[in-house]
């Protein structure tokens, strides 16, 4: 039965009303503790400039050099990059609330508007309490046979558009079957026909976004230049369709999921916890724009590079297949088959941990704060980055070799939990981490059903760290139908 899926590594999403208080630290404790080591870099930029051409790499190296903690000045204000799973558990789960969201995520409501991603304390556990329901297990059934079909329709194209033998960039396609996923189970709503107006609309939002979050003088994005029209352009479309989306419901134009309550129809049904109101167009709409963004890229992103890894490895490549073919014998997933889907399941979180989608976090300290001896003065930002704990040696021997089992439970045992976390963790973890999860084993199953892959080229496809970690030059390959 799926319900005995154990996801090792995450934790179960946390109910909201239990969010963590702010545990202070005396004076005497925060005198008493050492200052971070500093890196030896510029002042002011220094960081910026180092970081290039792949701040991920960039840090992955400081962390080696300097240990489980290193900082470093960011136009003049501290940022500590944190390498020991302590730090992650302290900051983002038993001490969370001395900390917020760091000035990086702010930086994204001019995008996300108030979306659960970026917004704090009542308004943010007011969604999140509303929005929890949708990821409760009675509606996994369902999700999971959405899954399947889009991961059909993914199939098809992919036939399609190979049949003479022509390679394809999967990227895309695997963009638009999450995002096709994304927009039915949470609306009910099909975007197939504007679909790749909405797939352009998204790429502008996320390319601006991610230069946006990593510039030092953030007010310049707000000039007047074609960048700036083009994005105000891309946030006026997406506006556009959602309300439209949301609009067509309230006015009974379309209708609710016949399999249960999606999540808009529970929050057009629901009050605002705080004002007793009902929701407003424009909390609707950044809501909803955030799942969309938040759930569709992640996920597409983590498909793709699956697929890549596995075609890079056919001897895991052939043990997956093996699975997929023993369990589903040709037909298509379901949610009951997950459980039995146990080594495809490994090579999502292996891959997760050399690709987490979101490949930094941060947070910032409301209070002076003492972890493992170091203080973390207030106002400092601590960058939480998944793609450097998941490269510690100390917890991933040989960090940069793919292996799945590394994630059997015998293998996971002496681990700590917190030296894996592509979901964070704590109160603010992903809400999504088990749909996510699904759709990964679905859609990756589907593919190794229907396909012999064969990647293009043998050179290895770098990694573009945007707001998720994408594919830089996308991933090509041949797929020839399996007979
Ligand atoms: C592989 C796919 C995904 C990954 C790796 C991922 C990762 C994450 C991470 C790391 C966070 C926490 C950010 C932080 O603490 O600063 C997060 C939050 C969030 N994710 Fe996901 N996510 C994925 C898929 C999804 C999907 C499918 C949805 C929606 C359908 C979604 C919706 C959200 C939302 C709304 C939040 C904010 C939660 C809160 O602040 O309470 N994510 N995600």
């Amino acid at each position: 039965m799926a319900t005995d899926i154990q996801f090792a590594p995450v934790e179960a999403a946390p109910r909201p009303r239990k969010a963590a208080r702010r545990i202070l630290t005396s004076r005497e404790e925060f005198r008493a503790a050492k200052r971070v080591p500093k890196a030896k870099l510029l002042p002011f930029v220094g960081v910026l400039f180092a970081s290039k051409p792949h701040p991920p790499s960039f840090f992955v190296r400081m962390a080696n050099e300097y240990g489980e903690i290193v900082g470093f000045d960011i136009a003049g204000k501290p940022l500590y990059l944190v390498n020991h799973p302590d730090y992650i558990q302290h900051v983002m789960q038993t001490n969370a609330g001395n900390y917020r969201k760091s000035d990086f995520y702010y930086r994204l409501k001019a995008m996300f508007g108030d979306g659960m991603l970026v917004t704090e304390n009542e308004l943010w556990r007011s969604k999140r309490t509303l929005a929890q329901p949708s990821f409760r297990r009675h509606r996994f059934d369902h999700y999971c046979n959405v899954m399947a079909e889009c991961g059909t329709n993914l199939c098809d194209v992919v036939e399609a558009e190979t049949r003479d033998g022509q390679p394809i960039n999967i990227v895309p396609k695997v963009m638009a079957a999450a995002l096709n996923v994304a927009t039915r189970t949470l609306m009910n709503c099909d975007l197939a026909e504007d679909k790749d107006r909405f797939t352009e609309i998204i790429t502008t939002i996320m390319v601006q976004s991610e230069k946006r979050v990593w510039s030092l003088f953030e007010l310049l994005h707000d000039l007047p230049t074609k960048a700036r029209a083009e994005r105000l352009q891309a946030i006026a479309d997406f506006d556009a369709l959602l309300y439209k989306v949301i609009k067509d419901r309230m006015e009974g134009r379309s209708t609710p999921d016949p399999a249960g309550p999606d999540m808009l129809q529970m929050l057009l049904e629901s009050a605002c916890p705080v004002t007793g109101e009902p929701l407003s167009l424009s909390r609707l709409r950044d809501d909803f724009l955030t799942m969309v963004l938040a759930g569709h890229e992640t996920t597409a992103v983590s498909i793709a590079w699956c697929l890549y890894m596995l075609c890079r490895h056919p001897e895991h490549m052939a043990t997956a297949r093996e699975e997929v073919d023993r369990v589903l014998g040709g037909r298509q997933p379901t949610y009951e088959d997950l459980s039995e889907l146990k080594f495809v399941k490994m090579v999502a979180q292996e891959t997760m941990r050399l690709y987490p989608p979101f490949w930094t976090m941060s947070r910032a300290a409301l209070a002076d704060d003492e972890v493992r001896g170091y203080r973390i003065p207030k106002g400092a930002t601590i960058m939480l980055c998944p793609y450097v704990m998941h490269r510690n040696p100390e917890y991933w021997p040989e960090p940069e070799k793919f292996d799945p089992y590394r994630f059997t439970p015998e293998a996971g045992a002496d681990r700590p939990k917190h030296a894996y976390f592509p979901f964070g963790t704590g109160p603010r973890q992903c809400i999504a981490n088990h749909f996510a999860m699904f759709e990964a084993q679905i859609m990756v199953a589907q593919m190794l059903q229907r396909f012999d892959l064969s990647l293009l080229t043998s050179k290895e496809v770098e990694s573009e760290p945007m707001i998720s970690l994408r594919p830089k030059q996308g991933i090509h390959f041949t797929a020839r139908p399996r007979l």
